[in-house]
Order: C-alpha cells, then structure tokens, then sequence
C-alpha cells in the first residue's frame, strides 16, 4: 500500500518543530522559476543537455535509467577526500560520479544495464566499476551491490527480464508506476514513522519516473497522463533554507554546524524531507499562472526540483553557508 507523498508532506509541516514555511521564500522561488522559464533557460528538455545524460528515447536508456536511480543516494564522505570517478579525462564527484561510473563501464563492455548482468554482480565487479581516483571508495558499496541484485533478480521474475514491461503495465500512469516500483523493490520503499503515523516520500522511485517523463520528453514511454502526481525528490537540498523558503530551529541548525549525523527516520531529518515537499507544492500552485499556462510552459514539482537542483550545483558555493544534513540513507 502506497502512502500519499502530499498528504504526508502536508502531516508533518503541520506538526514540524524544527522546521518552518517561509512563505515570502516560497514567492522569491516561485518568481525565479517563473523568470527561468519564461526566459526559455530552463525546460523539460535540460534533463538531456546535460553532457553525460543518455540522449536516445528507447528501452535502453530506460534500463539506463533504472540502474541509475537504484544506486542515486548517499554520494557524501565522511572525510573530506571525496569518492571521484574518471571518465573521458574529467574527474567527477556526487551524482555525477555515478552517472560517470554507468556510462564508463558501458564504454569498457560491462552490461551494468543488463538485469541479468547486475542481478548477480559481485562485490568485486562493483567495485572495479566504481573504482575511484581517491583512496575514498563510494559509500554503502554493500548496500549497492544488495539493490542491483534485488531490483535485477524483480526485473527478471515480474517483469520477464525487461523494465519496459513494467513500465507498460502501468498504461501511462504515474501513480501506478509509483506503487509498482514501490510495492516490487522493497529497496525503493522510502517510507518511515513520523509521532506514530506512516509517512512516504518516495525520493528515488519518484525521481526514477521523472527521469524517464524528463528524457522521454513526456512521450512515448515518458508519457503519463498523471505527471503532476510526482512531487519534488525530498533529500537534503538545502537550497531551499538558503532561499529563506525553510527556516530551521537552532537546536537543528547546531546540529548542522556541528555536522553530526541524524538518524533515517529521525524527527528532525522527517521534517526537513516533509517541509522540502510541502515547500515546492505551494510554490508550484503558485507557478500555474496564467501567462506560463497560455505559453504551455510545463511547470511541475519536478521542473521545480530539477531546476533548484541544478541552481545549488551552479551556486554550491554560496548555498553551503547552510550545512546539509548528513543522514546515511539509501533512500537519497
Ligand atoms: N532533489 C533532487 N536530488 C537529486 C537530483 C539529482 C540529479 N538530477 C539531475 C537530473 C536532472 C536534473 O537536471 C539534475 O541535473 C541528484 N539528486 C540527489 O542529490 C544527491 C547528490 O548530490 P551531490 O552529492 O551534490 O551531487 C543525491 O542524494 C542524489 O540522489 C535532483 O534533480 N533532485
């Protein structure tokens, strides 16, 4: 059973201690989104300007795909030598590591993409294609290898080998590829208890169907009729308490300074994950305006995210005045 993603945002905003909707915040983010795609900088389409993002619309960028957003979490070191993989003659740290990692091993002959490969992959296998230039190996490397195998081995049994099948079961619903993915790959099953109530967030198996709606362009296997149903992927982007649209308690933000770990599932991560959510759907309510609708310009949770995403990537040196939080998941 799926839980609903805004209804457990909108649960633990309401609740949340240590967290706050700033709603002049969400009106500056509101306005920049709006700016960046009047402006045409910003669209469906950046999801494939990016130099190493698949380019072709066909099932193999969706096996692409999924392999990627099976491993898409937890990029952060405890030391600060990072985790870096070389491809093509650059070096290249966090998700861009990764996606790094897939299309070299791709290059060098390894089928990572291939469910009957990556369902038995090895510890050794794993680590030769996430060999790093640093000392510092990818974090979770046993948490890795268990999701390849898991979501490898579900490929082949319920789905006939293929990803694509279980992509057309879902007869261009996202909703339903949302409860597919969640209720078959119990490594995509991002949920917790927040003051005893279930709670769902999802981040991966949302970000894995936006991935696909983003590639495809919203066609053919990119096309749902329900695409707004996703929201924004809740991780630790802390653009947004550096956009002033999340203000945290000072007993949070101590803990960010002195960068100690909080729990998955701790109150305190909850309502960062919530708050993000909840944050990004009052401003995409916002965003429907209607000069953006007469110019059929998509504005969704995940045009936002994405778009915020790529600003901190752009921005990471002033955003990190707001310390991440560091939780060790495999769920973001
Ligand atoms: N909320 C949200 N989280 C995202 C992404 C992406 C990549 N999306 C690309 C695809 C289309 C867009 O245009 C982006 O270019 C990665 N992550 C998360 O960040 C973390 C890695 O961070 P760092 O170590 O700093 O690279 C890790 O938890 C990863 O899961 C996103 O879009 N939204």
């Amino acid at each position: 059973m799926v839980v609903n993603v805004r209804q457990s945002a909108e649960l633990v905003c309401k609740l949340a201690k240590h967290v706050q909707i700033k709603q002049d915040g969400i009106k500056q983010v509101a306005n920049m989104i709006v700016k960046a795609l009047q402006s045409n900088s910003y669209s469906i389409q950046s999801w494939k300007q990016h130099d190493l993002h698949p380019k072709d619309m066909n099932e193999a960028t969706l096996n692409w795909i999924l392999v990627l957003d099976t491993l898409n979490f937890s990029f952060w070191t405890e030391n600060p030598q990072k985790f870096v993989i070389r491809y093509k003659e650059k070096n290249y740290t966090g998700y861009w590591s990764l996606v790094a990692a897939i299309n070299r091993a791709l290059d060098e002959g390894i089928p990572l993409t291939t469910p009957q490969f990556y369902a038995d992959i090895t510890t050794q296998q794993f680590e030769t294609i996430f060999r790093s230039e640093t000392d510092t190996r990818i974090p979770l490397v046993e948490a890795r290898v268990k999701n390849l195998r898991e979501v490898g081995r579900k490929v082949i049994e319920k789905f006939d080998g293929s990803f694509v099948n279980c992509i057309k079961q879902c007869n261009q619903s996202a909703e339903k590829l949302l409860e597919s993915i969640t209720s078959t790959f119990d490594c995509f099953n991002d949920v917790s208890t927040f003051h005893d109530i279930q709670v769902g967030f999802y981040k991966r198996a949302q970000i894995l169907i936006a991935d696909i709606w983003a590639c495809f362009e919203g066609q053919g296997f990119g096309y749902f009729q329900d695409i707004e149903y996703i929201t924004m992927f809740a991780d630790y982007r802390y653009v947004l308490a550096f956009m002033n649209v999340l203000t945290y308690s000072d007993s949070l933000m101590q803990h960010l300074k002195d960068g100690t770990e909080i729990k998955a599932g701790d109150v305190m991560e909850l309502e960062i994950r919530g708050s993000s959510i909840w944050a990004v759907e009052v401003s995409s309510q916002i965003q429907a305006n209607e000069d953006l609708r007469q110019r059929d310009l998509i504005v969704n949770s995940i045009i936002i995210d994405f778009y915020l995403w790529d600003y901190c990537k752009e921005y990471r040196s002033e955003i990190d005045v707001i310390p991440m939080h560091k939780t060790r998941t495999i769920f973001y």
